[in-house]
């Protein structure tokens, strides 16, 4: 199906989001579209998929213009999204989801239900059944079945918004198959992302938007792709977008944190007599498949998980049966990945995060707030104003706006996929301020689907394989075939830390 959008524009306030927008999205295709945080892509996604109305232009499917008023009406014209965070029904499972989802002319039994699920997770290679339950499913699998809910109400131009983000290597690779076998049957794809990797790889056209404007397109088939679409994204003066070099680690003395025998669970998933220690000053990336146990020890070393057996020590002090409130006293900050859940508050604006996190007596300081939120704007380069709402920033502004919100003084850093829905460019300047903190003694911790940011970033990595633990392993022993290998459990015993 062959998507047009002409002279489509979009204003939030004075922010032109989408500004005269003329692009055409090829039927039987994969087309990436790229830019830079806040440059207007997740906005033209929802402009096409009904979640937005357009304030003026119009979007043409097959040849012939249609509203799209609501995201009934778009998937009834055959545009469906895939949201990051999936809208799915956590308690119910597979199939119910889909009945609630569906329209009862696209399936008007449980029985046809049950049989469409079954038909396209075999034909697309998913693995998921009808009668799992959404809340044991990994996002991977979330996402899967959101693809077959589309699909089944009658989709044939998906629209993804960062699928990989927070998906297994295995989920990742079984995703792309699924969509060029769609591309293939003649339905268009639509793929947002920040991964340049992945859109070489898998797209056929790419457009790229900066400021809400197109600033260019064209057929992937391009030499050295991922150089050209970095030029594309941040113009010809974009620097040197290798990672930074490594400055050397600091030698340990006290650990940043001591687990000595320590059992807890999480869910299903028990952590048996964990002996650890977490150097100060060293970055340690925790590596596995998701729902191995990297969520339970990053919880548990900000005091969110309490231990069923054994100690936590903070630089020396037993916290065992602190929760989160002591270990943020003692100097530990969690970054979570579900920025809007756990992190931020939606409705707040940015001034109103610092006067929370400035209270002195419970006494706000209006006027102080206001000058960090301006302060944290020009440091972080966040698009923003004091008083804009963080609901209404994109993606990898809330990043940077929560990023921006650690204090100075923080001793350790606990993060949950730090880099979620940045640009490459960003990215990579998050890590420079995470590698700055840890040369100044400050503990870095985080937890990423991404083998490239582990190995990339980290100083020292431990590998997680359903719930066992590997010792802490200096990056330099690791190659990304090797981490690859242990995270899928082979020869995992020879890494393992031993129980005690
Ligand atoms: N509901 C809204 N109200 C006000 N401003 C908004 C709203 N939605 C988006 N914006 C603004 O529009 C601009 C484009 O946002 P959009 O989410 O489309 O960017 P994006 O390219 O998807 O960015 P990212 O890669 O960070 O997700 C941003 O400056 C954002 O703050």
């Amino acid at each position: 199906m062959e998507i047009r959008v002409q002279n489509l524009t979009k204003i939030f306030g004075s922010l032109r989001a989408n500004d005269d927008i003329n692009l055409c999205f090829a039927g039987g295709q994969i087309h990436g579209v790229l830019g830079e945080n806040g440059a207007g892509k997740s906005t033209l996604m929802k402009l096409l998929s009904g979640f937005l109305r357009p304030d003026a232009g119009e979007v043409w499917l097959e040849g012939k213009p249609v509203a799209l008023g609501d995201p009934g009406a778009a998937l009834r014209a055959g545009v469906g999204m895939v949201h990051q965070d999936p809208l799915d029904l956590p308690g119910f499972t597979a199939l119910e989801n889909l009945l609630c989802a569906a329209p009862r002319w696209a399936l008007p039994s449980r029985t046809e239900a049950r049989n469409t699920l079954t038909i396209l997770a075999g034909r697309l290679g998913f693995s998921i059944a009808p009668d799992d339950r959404v809340a044991s499913l990994t996002v991977g699998q979330r996402q899967q079945l959101e693809i077959i809910r589309l699909l089944a109400c009658g989709a044939r131009a998906l629209i993804l918004d960062e699928p990989t983000t927070g998906i297994s290597a295995a989920q990742a690779r079984a995703l792309f198959v699924a969509l060029r076998r769609l591309a293939h049957e003649g339905n268009t794809v639509l793929f947002v992302s920040h991964k340049l990797d992945e859109v070489a790889d898998l797209c056929h056209t790419v457009s790229v938007l900066r400021t809400g404007k197109v600033v260019g397109e064209g057929q992937m088939a391009m030499p050295q792709p991922q150089e050209h679409l970095l030029q594309m994204m941040f113009g010809p003066s974009s620097g040197d977008h290798a990672p930074p070099t490594r400055a050397p680690v600091q030698p340990a003395n006290l650990p940043a944190w001591r687990l000595d025998a320590v059992t807890a669970r999480d869910g299903n998933l028990t952590l048996k007599q964990l002996n650890l220690s977490l150097p100060p000053g060293a970055v340690v990336g925790l590596s596995g498949l998701e729902g191995s146990g990297q969520q339970i020890l990053l919880r548990l070393l900000c005091g969110r998980v309490q231990p069923e057996a054994g100690r936590v020590l903070l630089a020396g002090a037993d916290l065992t049966t602190a929760g989160a409130e002591a270990f943020r006293r003692n100097g530990v900050e969690y970054l979570p990945a579900d920025r809007l859940v756990e992190g931020l508050v939606g409705p707040l604006t940015l001034a109103d995060h610092f006067a929370l996190l400035d209270r002195q007596e419970g006494i706000i300081n209006r006027r102080r707030a206001e000058a960090s939120a301006r302060q944290a704007i020009s440091e972080y380069q966040i698009k923003a104003t004091p008083v804009s709402p963080i609901m209404s920033l994109s993606g990898g502004n809330q990043q940077r706006a929560m990023l921006s919100m650690v204090p100075a003084t923080t001793r350790a850093l606990v993060c949950e996929q730090p880099t979620r829905g940045l640009d490459i460019a960003s990215a990579r300047a998050v890590w420079g301020r995470l590698h700055a903190r840890r040369d100044a003694g400050c503990a870095v911790v985080f937890a990423s689907a991404d083998l490239d940011e582990i190995l990339d970033y980290s100083d020292y990595i431990l590998v997680f394989f359903a719930g066992r633990v590997s010792r802490l392993i200096p990056r330099a022993e690791l190659n990304a075939a090797r981490l690859g290998e242990l995270i899928g459990g082979v020869d995992f015993n020879e890494v393992e830390e031993q129980a005690a």
